[in-house]
């Protein structure tokens, strides 16, 4: 495996303290070392604060290291650039455009036709099974049907690798269940690089390959824990003895700081 290779990223040495102004400084985290191989899917779980989101900004290029570097297929992480593409928590849909405006709109955006964009977003969305729902508006959608269009929109520039940040979280339990089961079979068409952020650790072991367990603040990796489970992964696979050891032993490594930042300890 090659650094330059498309979608690989490598994160080597990084700090990240925050200066806001007139306050103190916060070190979010601490030499913080990480490769993730092209189309890996990689978890990240850690206790609240521990810098899930602050990791998942740097790779995206919205916020620069301290220290250290990221490159991601071998190139330093200076900016956003349309071979990284992210999916929050709260979908950012504009309301007044169709679902297929939005899917379209980061390629109108950079620069292509609105004829072309619209049928590189149509593929998009019956990518994500939404083909029907193209004319509809985001206020006439299900909570899991706009996270669906949100990922169709990230998918339809075609970046090398996808960061989420908790993009199910807003949904509930059921929906969830089903909305991971959906992404998987959306990652397995081409599988991208993927880095997901999460607080469910049955969620991070159901989805990953591997999942990468930081530290409290200032974060760091505390263990990579590899998950063997086959693919393609059924959901029942979360009801095996295996899978919950797993889902144990990544609980063990952060139940103290969980109960931390919660003022419990
Ligand atoms: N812009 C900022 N200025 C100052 N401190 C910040 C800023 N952004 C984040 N932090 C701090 O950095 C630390 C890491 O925050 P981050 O949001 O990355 O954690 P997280 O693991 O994603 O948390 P959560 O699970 O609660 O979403 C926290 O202590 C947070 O308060």
């Amino acid at each position: 495996m090659n650094d330059v290779d498309p979608g690989r990223i490598v994160v080597d040495g990084v700090d990240l303290i925050f200066t806001p102004p007139r306050r103190e400084p916060v070190e979010a985290l601490r030499n913080l070392d990480l490769e993730v191989e092209p189309g890996e899917f990689v978890c990240v779980v850690g206790a609240s604060g521990s810098g899930k989101s602050t990791l998942l900004r740097l790779l995206d290029g919205l916020l620069k290291p301290t220290a250290g570097t990221i490159t991601s297929g071998g190139r330093l992480v200076t900016g956003p650039s349309s071979d990284r593409a992210m999916v929050f928590q709260s979908d950012n849909l504009l309301p007044w455009s169709t679902v297929l405006d939005n899917v379209a709109y980061g390629l109108v955006l950079s620069g292509q036709r609105r004829a072309h964009a619209r049928e590189v977003a149509m593929k998009g969305l019956e990518a994500v099974g939404l083909a029907d729902a193209a004319n509809l508006y985001p206020r006439q959608l299900s909570g899991g049907m706009r996270q669906r269009v949100n990922i169709a929109r990230a998918l339809a520039v075609d970046p090398q690798v996808l960061l989420l940040d908790e993009p199910f979280a807003a949904l509930d339990a059921q929906t969830r269940e089903i909305m991971s089961a959906e992404l998987l079979r959306i990652w397995s068409a081409d599988r991208k690089t993927v880095v997901f952020i999460t607080h469910q650790i049955d969620e991070a072991v159901y989805l990953a390959d591997r999942v990468v367990v930081l530290s409290a603040r200032p974060g760091t990796v505390r263990e990579i824990v590899p998950v063997p489970f086959d693919r393609p992964r059924e959901l029942p696979v979360k009801r095996t003895p295996q899978f919950g050891r797993i889902v144990d032993h990544i609980w063990s490594l952060i139940e103290d700081e969980v109960r931390g930042s919660l003022g419990l300890n």
